[in-house]
């Protein structure tokens, strides 16, 4: 029996977290809305890979735990632990193989490239995929709102010096 209300979001929604995970891989995320989200990568095998408006599973597991699950049009699988209270993350990213010998193909704005990414992920190969386990540690935190589209509006590449400390 939880003492929290499992189907309560509001707590998540419009976060706009900044974290590194413990290989020193740098990613930013926002939870648009209950379904969405858009992110960014600013180091690691894909850095400068930038996405708006991804679908996914997005469940409250404690209270103020959160889980994030989607399947990209790459054909990478993502599942996100965000523990906002312990400002502890953990992520598990199932790369196909295609991403792992070539990741520079997956480097763009996406949504200007979907139908290339599906393309990518039919010809493959998928296999073995090479699964991603680490923890991360939440740098920056902040509250944006639900769908705004100002947060994630460029690559990691083209942001001003000093981010995330120079945001409004
Ligand atoms: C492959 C995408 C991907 C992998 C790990 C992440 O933390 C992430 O956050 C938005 C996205």
């Amino acid at each position: 029996m939880s003492t929290f209300d499992k189907h309560d979001l509001s707590g998540f929604v419009g976060k706009h977290l900044v974290y590194t995970y413990d290989n020193g891989w740098n990613y930013e995320i926002y939870v648009k809305n209950d379904t969405t989200l858009d992110y960014r990568i600013h180091s690691g095998i894909v850095a400068n890979r930038w996405v708006k408006d991804q679908k996914a599973f997005i469940v409250r597991v404690g209270e103020s735990i959160y889980k994030i699950s989607w399947t990209e049009p790459t054909g990478t699988d993502v599942s996100l632990i965000v523990n906002l209270g312990d400002r502890l993350f953990h992520g598990t990213i199932f790369f196909p193989r295609w991403v792992i010998n070539n990741p520079e193909k997956t480097v763009c704005f996406q949504n200007d490239h979907i139908p290339l990414m599906e393309s990518y992920r039919a010809a493959g190969p998928a296999y073995p995929t090479e699964v991603i386990d680490e923890f991360a540690t939440i740098t920056y935190v902040r509250d944006c709102g639900a769908n705004n589209d100002s947060v994630i509006a460029c690559a990691a590449s083209e942001l001003p010096a000093g981010f995330p400390q120079n945001l409004s």
